[in-house]
């Protein structure tokens, strides 16, 4: 099986066109989880499989480390957006992508003929508790007392298609996060469980994060959860609506626009091809 290793900001995927797979396995959770391994693998956060769009120009699937599926990922669609211009899948820097949150739009930024980074329209986020989703209530979260164990978080939840739960902190260097993201992601008030980030606001344009991810654990960056954070800065009243997240290797800027639509710009890095064996 023909692949290519991506990454967003550290954030990677082993990148499939099925188009060049003749006979690709059924049992895709199984693939992922052993071409995902760091040791046995090829060694990834996720699987990425990319084909034709039924309403679009590409349609994205992606698979955790763990062989869940998640709805949408942001990092790996800006590696999807290069891979598809600099392939000659799309010949246009502007194109569509399906994905299980809906159609996302990518743009390449292109500077003399190299794709320096990637724009995403990534739609806009949903706050209510029956989309993140969680169970309880109806409404929104915003800042509110969760009890993880014998802790207590205050939280704010946003779906950007996938769920995300964010927690301000003073500082992130300081989170044990090898501890407490997984109890946060696996808390029953999450029934298809949620990925976790832990910010800290620096000033109203800035903020730093560290995510813990649903399906993948600890990962450098997360492009659904910059834009998940944005959103609950701006609902917590702590920045505006135009955000720069630094993550471990580098920011992401996103923007809540007029339009309600969230925007990502970051970069996207092909690292290598290579070939697996499957049977
Ligand atoms: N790293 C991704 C998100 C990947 C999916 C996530 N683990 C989930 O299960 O929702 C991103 O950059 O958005």
């Amino acid at each position: 099986m023909l692949f290519t290793k991506v990454h967003g900001l550290g954030n990677d995927f082993i990148l499939v066109n099925k188009n060049e797979v003749r006979d690709l396995p059924g049992d895709l959770a199984g693939l992922a989880i052993k071409i995902c391994h760091r040791n046995f693998g090829v060694g990834a956060d996720g699987l990425v499989l990319i084909g034709p769009g039924k309403e679009a120009d590409l349609a994205m699937q992606i698979i955790n480390a763990d062989g869940s599926e998640a709805e949408m990922c942001g990092n790996a669609i800006r590696c999807v957006a290069k891979y598809a211009y600099e392939r000659g899948l799309v010949q246009q820097t502007k194109m569509a992508v399906e994905t299980g949150a809906g159609i996302k739009v990518p743009e390449l930024v292109v500077n003399n003929g190299i794709v320096t980074a990637v724009r995403v329209d990534m739609g806009e986020p949903y706050l209510d508790r029956e989309q993140i989703p969680m169970n309880g209530s109806s409404g929104r979260v915003i800042n509110e007392p969760l009890a993880v164990g014998e802790d207590v978080f205050n939280i704010t939840t946003v779906s950007m298609g996938n769920p995300h739960c964010i927690i301000f902190v003073p500082d992130v260097a300081a989170v044990p996060l090898g501890n407490l993201g997984p109890r946060v992601e696996t808390h029953p008030v999450f029934p298809r469980k949620t990925n976790v980030e832990f910010v800290q606001v620096l000033n109203e344009h800035e903020v730093r994060m560290r995510v813990w991810e649903r399906g993948a654990g600890p990962t450098l960056a997360c492009g659904t959860g910059a834009c998940a954070t944005a959103v609950a800065a701006v609902l917590n009243g702590y920045t505006g609506r135009t955000v720069r997240v630094y993550l471990y290797h580098g920011t992401l800027d996103i923007e809540w626009s007029k339009d309600n639509h969230i925007y990502m710009t970051g970069p996207a890095e092909q690292v290598f091809n290579g070939d697996y064996p499957i049977s």
